[in-house]
């Protein structure tokens, strides 16, 4: 068996009956063990692939292969997979304990009640429920449901843990929690698993690697810190990080990158980092919020026009050129609204983009 490519989805594609293409040829591959998100704007076609790589929807292209082994015409029930959705779907008149033995209880893999009781109790014990055993889901709040869902998910042992935006319906706080909690308890149970999610710190803070979809297409399957540090592309660079990236509408000629109150030269940038020749034409400069920061030496001006607290960092929030721009500062940097402040821009960190999105530098 390779554990590289554990699951390994291969020119994948889904086209509606309405004849909507929600997914394009999608190609990644996950390693065993591993916890993969995957992120994107909604309606960008995650649930869509999650519901195929479960078996409830079928593809109209490629393949799914799991251990080697296509799962195009294996049923849904011999996948081997533990689904949790966002909503739950508990069965309401059963208590929790009824409800995580649940699955071992029907078809063919059915379980002695006593031994379906404990290996129940130890996946309660291992989500943190055993003192709900005889509670209903009605008396539960939205995190103990969940973790009873996942519990129930689990206790098949399935190859494969699929996770549909779990987090969605609780409030801020518990989420880090359960987040935290999700990423121990797969690790420790040694599932491979793909979670499905919209919000990037969510993805970035629990996935051992994300893959970041947009319109059908994967616009980037890499380790969080990538996403961030090395966008592959303008969509990359403005879905990941919070607060978002600046961009900076510029014209290239001759070698001089320019916008109404901003002058560079294309020697002020790494040459290294260039990926393609910078002809002339429009682009996209686009910079970090921390990699903008005020300095008497800055290359561009403006007035500040708002700033917002956030944690320890304040957030200097400024137009240039009908943009909206931000600049990222310690809280220690006591910086009012009103005044007028040269920005310093970090070219080492910058990215540049073509008209049609891609990287260049
Ligand atoms: N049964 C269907 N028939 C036609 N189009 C569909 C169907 N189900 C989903 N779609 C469309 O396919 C696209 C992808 O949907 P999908 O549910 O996979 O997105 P998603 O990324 O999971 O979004 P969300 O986070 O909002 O659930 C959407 O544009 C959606 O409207």
């Amino acid at each position: 068996m390779s554990t590289e490519n554990f699951i390994e989805i291969k020119n994948l594609e889904k086209t509606y009956d309405n004849g909507y293409q929600a997914i394009k040829s999608v190609s990644f591959s996950v390693k065993k063990g591993d916890l993969v998100c995957l992120l994107g704007p909604s309606g960008c076609g995650k649930t869509t692939t999650l519901n195929m790589i479960a078996g409830l929807l079928n593809p109209t292209g490629g393949d799914i292969i799991v251990d080697g082994k296509s799962m195009l015409n294996v049923e849904p029930k011999d996948r081997n997979i533990g689904y949790v959705f966002q909503n739950y779907a508990l069965y309401p008149h059963m208590t929790v304990l009824q409800n995580v033995m649940f699955p071992m209880t029907v078809g063919k893999d059915k379980k002695p009640k006593a031994e379906a009781e404990k290996i129940a109790r130890r996946f309660m014990k291992l989500t943190h429920i055993e003192e709900l055993a005889n509670e209903k889901p009605g008396n539960l709040s939205g995190g103990q449901q969940q973790r009873v869902s996942i519990a129930r998910a689990l206790v098949q042992e399935p190859q494969i843990l699929l996770m549909d935006e779990p987090l969605s319906n609780l409030d801020a706080r518990l989420r880090l929690k359960i987040r935290e909690e999700i990423r121990a308890l797969v690790k420790e149970v040694g599932i491979t698993t793909l979670f499905v999610t919209h919000d990037q710190e969510e993805a970035l803070s629990i996935g051992d690697k994300i893959i970041l979809f947009h319109q059908g297409i994967i616009q980037q399957d890499d380790e969080g810190q990538n996403l961030y540090l090395e966008p592959k592309n303008q969509f990359v660079a403005n879905f990941i990080g919070n607060p978002v990236i600046d961009n900076f509408k510029v014209q290239v000629k001759d070698d001089k990158i320019t916008a109404p109150g901003l002058s560079l030269d294309k020697a002020d940038f790494d040459s290294a980092r260039f990926k393609k020749e910078l002809t002339d034409g429009e682009y996209t400069l686009s910079i970090r919020p921390e990699n903008i920061t005020p300095a008497q030496d800055g290359q561009i001006e403006a007035i500040i026009n708002d700033v917002e607290l956030i944690g320890r960092e304040r957030v200097l929030k400024f137009t240039f050129n009908e943009m909206a721009e931000r600049s990222l500062v310690n809280l220690e940097q006591n910086v009012n609204a009103g005044g007028k402040v040269k920005f310093k821009m970090n070219l080492k960190r910058a990215f540049i983009f073509d008209e049609n999105g891609e990287r260049v530098y």
